[in-house]
């Protein structure tokens, strides 16, 4: 059976593809973002285009025509200096926007910066930042403002840059929540498995979520910066000089008896930038809120089974090759210890002192129940151990060279190159911002320093691999216009689209249906075959180590129990622990008997370990 890519969720997909890719179209149909459109439009090009405007100097003070009524020469009459109002009014414009945008977008850089470099890496950056950002939020912003004219004189822009600074935390709070939130996504790990360095996975797929937030808060400080730097100028704290609508209040109010009117102009000006902002920012986050709705990530609760009540003895049990093997050694763990730290300073041991070793071409399964450490060790290997965790001991050699001395760049070249991973949740693993045929191509751009095109052509090839019907079609599609069954196909292309020496499959088929997982067993036994690669593949399932491996490790408690040839171990297995991960399965069907071709067998995923 083939998963059709329309017999996925269509009314999610769609309702999401409509709201991703008109999104510009929907704001221009929401009556309030459309007005803070045409407002926005005018001011700026009020600014743009004073001095086409008006031929009046804004700064001309002429004596003989103070608070004149507005004229053919003056359409708004002039202040108490004599002054244009109308010319006052547009350059003004000019002025107290790029103010505003200058402070705004010194907030912007800092906090965005500071918050996804603290938020992405954490560790002590993150404590220092929050420290600095606590700080900044604890001062006076008016006082601090107040000593820095002092200190600087009265200019506008060192006002606004010193206001910048004050506002980062606004960004850098909201960055980093986002990107604490992100990082621990399993398209994030995906893509670092594949090879994608830290500034790539920020700009692409950090950025891209945090990216519509971030719009909305400038939006929102940017109102807060036209009201701050008018208020400063309305208290006489900013620069005279400048013609800001600010300045214009400060002159306006000091007439107020006798011309009134005057206050009408900056007022308004103020008031309708600062609205239209608002307005645009809150449109703008409830069409998001809107299409975000339908976005689902899936992440995995993970259950415990009980472990089989058995002796374990301190040896592990290895069964003898019955032919002997003249592949060479690809990858070789010698008693892998991993663990975890403790708050209170200990160290929780999750992989005891693992040794196993995967020859080229062969299909390695590491079995256990569910906790016992399988994917510990595979994290090991590719050196991606979440937070806290760290090789304690042992060692990794993949290819003759001990990937624990490899720096990290080193390392990334091979992750996703040499050393490819197929995680067990295909559509978490998957980055839903973009399309599928962009995330297969980034990596082999990166890893194979081929042309976009040729990845393209590449990407399309593969696709089509791994049975995927319509290439082009999935190949443009987002991640949620596919089953389960076609994401793990995608990533099993993904997997082996930099030709890597080693695939680590993760429990591969344990989100997918029975029938499914038969098909993507098919898959990999063919690819496998195909390609030579060796496979080390985690799993929970007997069925699975049947149908496709070589030799498996049993692993218990962190331990390697029993390693040895397929055959050899199904016909007799000699450590209680796998007699009764055995039993386990008989114990609800009929019995398999003597295995008598392990690797030729095409059963479906049969029963489990835990
Ligand atoms: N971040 C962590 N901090 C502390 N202990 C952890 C952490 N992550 C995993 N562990 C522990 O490591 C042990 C092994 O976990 P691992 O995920 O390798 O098990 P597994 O055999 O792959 O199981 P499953 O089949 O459920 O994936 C578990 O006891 C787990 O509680």
């Amino acid at each position: 059976m083939t998963e059709s890519i329309t017999n996925v969720m269509p009314d999610t997909a769609t309702e999401e593809r409509a709201a991703r890719s008109h999104l510009a179209r929907r704001l221009l149909r929401n009556g309030a973002a459309l007005f803070a459109f045409i407002v926005l439009g005018l001011i700026v090009l009020a600014a743009i285009l004073a001095p086409l405007l008006t031929p009046q100097d804004p700064n001309f003070a002429n004596i003989q025509s103070l608070l004149s009524a507005p004229s053919a020469e003056h359409p708004l009459g002039t202040d108490g200096a004599g002054r244009d109002v109308l010319a006052r009014l547009l350059y003004g414009t000019r002025y107290s926007l790029a103010a505003a945008l200058l402070g705004t977008a010194i907030a912007a850089i800092l906090g965005v910066v500071g918050g996804l470099i603290a938020g992405y890496y954490g560790r002590w950056f993150a404590s220092v930042s929050s420290w600095v950002i606590s700080l900044i939020m604890a001062l006076p912003g008016i006082v601090v403002l107040l000593a820095a004219r002092a200190v600087l004189g009265p200019s506008l822009w060192m006002a606004m840059a010193v206001f910048g600074v004050l506002l980062a935390p606004a960004f850098f709070r909201l960055v980093y929540t986002a990107v604490v939130n992100v990082r621990g996504e399993l398209f994030v790990d995906a893509a670092r498995v594949s090879g994608v360095g830290d500034f790539s996975i920020i700009g692409r797929h950090i950025l891209s979520v945090v990216r519509a937030p971030i719009i909305i808060q400038f939006a929102f400080v940017m109102g807060i910066a036209i009201a701050i730097q008018a208020g400063l100028d309305f208290l006489g704290l900013g620069d005279t000089s400048v013609p800001t609508w600010g300045n214009m209040l400060n002159d306006a109010f000091a007439r107020m008896y006798k011309n009134p009117v005057l206050l009408v102009w900056p007022s308004v000006a103020i008031a309708l930038t600062s609205v239209a902002l608002a307005l645009f920012a809150n449109a703008l986050r409830d069409e998001l809120e809107r299409s975000g709705r339908v976005r689902v990530r899936r992440r995995r609760v993970r259950g415990t089974a009980p472990a089989p009540a058995v002796v374990l003895p301190a040896d592990v049990v290895v069964h003898p090759e019955t032919t002997a093997d003249s592949r060479e050694k690809l990858l070789v763990v010698d008693s892998l210890v991993v663990g975890y730290d403790q708050p209170d300073g200990s160290l929780k041991q999750v992989v005891n002192g693992v040794s196993l070793t995967v020859r080229q071409g062969e299909v390695h399964g590491l079995i256990g129940e569910s906790g016992s450490g399988k994917t510990q060790t595979a994290w090991s290997i590719l050196r991606l151990l979440p937070e806290g965790g760290r090789i304690v001991g042992g060692s990794v050699v993949f290819g003759g060279t001990d990937l624990a001395s490899l720096s990290d760049t080193e390392m990334r070249k091979v992750r996703g190159r040499r050393i490819s991973y197929i995680p067990q949740e295909p559509m978490s693993n998957l980055d839903p911002s973009f399309t599928i045929g962009s995330q297969l191509v980034e990596p082999m751009r990166i890893a194979l320093g081929i042309s976009s095109a040729d990845a393209k052509k590449r990407a399309l090839e593969l696709l089509a691999r791994v049975g995927i019907p319509n290439p082009e079609r999935t190949y443009a599609a987002y991640p949620h216009e596919v089953s389960g069954g076609m994401a793990q196909r995608v990533l099993i292309a993904g997997a082996v689209s930099c030709e890597p020496d080693l695939v680590i499959a993760d429990e591969p088929t344990t989100a997918l249906d029975v029938t499914v997982q038969a098909e993507i067993l098919d898959l990999l036994r063919g690819l496998q075959k195909e390609l030579g690669v060796s496979i080390l593949i985690v799993t929970h399932n007997f069925g699975v180590v049947a149908d496709l491996c070589d030799r498996v490790s049993v692993m218990r408690d962190g331990l390697i129990v029993e390693t040895g040839p397929v055959r050899a171990i199904f016909a007799d297995p000699q450590h209680p622990y796998t007699k009764s991960l055995f039993d386990a399965i008989l114990e609800d069907g009929a019995a398999r008997g003597h295995l008598e071709h392990a690797a030729d067998r095409h059963a479906p995923a049969g029963g489990a370990a835990s």
